[in-house]
């Protein structure tokens, strides 16, 4: 039905949530953009940098009329949300997610509300900065970018027109694929460089000279770990939420760098030069999806 919803509720204005109220008001896409969360001081924030057009602390308020429902919440938070949207929520209304990992946001929607609604599609913006809040938010973000789908097989076609629809009218490209595939996917390209960034730097930071270290960092250490500046809970919170497929990784990881280590030992240059060839023709080919 409602393919052009005209009225959105973002719930949580932070980076993400923010970022896409600033895109859609830009691109007069709906009618209205309404905020919700916990405290005013932000939200205040958020319609005064144009994020939306006003906001509430009353989810009764909020939903009243929103015809689209958007979780800008960290996954911690998408169960406690879930419950507390409950009682206002109708047949009609559309909702999605922007969560960095899906299963667990479908355990957690089906946890709150004892089903998984038929118009709840879940989604995720591959498209996001190391910082965070409202303060970030930045209305070219999805611009150029990928936005994933993960429709379960009851998931009604209407609302995932409707969530299409959306993040086409802020410039980004939609794909569909299952939870699983998601989970899998993003565990690789961007949960375990998240952990490797996280880890190096924490490595680092326990080092008596660490001070004399960082002095001698420049591009290569910033460039690798500029996302350990990411938020530590909304990680903490990612790695659990998609526990099993980081697991994987981070296996297949520490395998080929003993590999890698084995290969310094023996002093095999061939070796060597064969791994960072290998990767470097990989990742030349490839630039243009990560590329910005
Ligand atoms: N940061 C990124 O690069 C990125 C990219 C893609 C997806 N994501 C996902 O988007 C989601 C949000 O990330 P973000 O970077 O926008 O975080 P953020 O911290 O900038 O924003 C989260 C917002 O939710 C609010 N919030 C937290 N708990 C709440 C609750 N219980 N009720 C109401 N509001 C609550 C916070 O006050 C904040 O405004 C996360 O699930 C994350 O996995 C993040
Ligand atoms: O560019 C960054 O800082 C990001 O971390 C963005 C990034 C990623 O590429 O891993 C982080 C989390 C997401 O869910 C999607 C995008």
């Amino acid at each position: 039905m409602n393919a052009q919803p005209r009225r959105i509720c973002l719930v949580g204005v932070g980076l993400i949530a923010g970022s896409l109220g600033l895109a859609l008001r830009r691109a007069g896409a709906v009618t209205e953009v309404v905020g919700l969360g916990r405290r005013s001081e932000p939200l205040a924030r958020a319609r005064e940098l144009g994020a939306v057009d006003r906001y509430s602390l009353d989810p009764a308020e909020a939903l009243a009329g929103s015809d689209l429902v958007v979780l800008g919440v960290p996954l911690g938070a998408i169960r406690g949300v879930m419950a507390q949207l409950r009682p206002w929520l109708t047949d009609d209304t559309v909702l999605t997610d922007v969560g960095s990992a899906k299963g667990c946001v479908v355990g957690d929607v089906k946890a709150a509300l004892g089903h998984f609604p038929t118009r709840f599609v879940p989604g995720h913006p591959i498209a996001g900065t190391e910082h965070s809040g409202v303060e970030a938010a930045f209305a070219t973000l999805f611009q150029g970018r990928r936005v994933i789908l993960t429709p379960t097989a009851d998931t009604s076609g209407d609302a995932t027109a409707t969530v299409q629809w959306m993040w086409e009218c802020v410039g980004a490209e939609v794909i569909t694929m299952s939870v699983e595939h998601h989970d899998r996917m993003l565990a690789i390209t961007s949960h375990l460089p998240h952990l490797l960034a996280f880890g190096l730097v924490d490595m680092l930071s326990r080092a008596p000279d660490h001070e004399e270290i960082l002095r001698y960092a420049a591009g290569g250490f910033r460039d690798f770990t500029r996302i350990a500046s990411s938020d530590p809970v909304m990680w903490r919170d990612i790695c659990l939420g998609n526990r099993e497929a980081v697991l994987d990784a981070l296996a297949g990881y520490r395998r080929d760098l003993e590999a890698l280590a084995e290969l310094v030992e023996a002093a095999d240059a061939d070796g060597l030069e064969a791994v960072f060839r290998s990767a470097k023709q990989t990742r030349d080919a490839h630039l243009h999806w990560f590329e910005r």
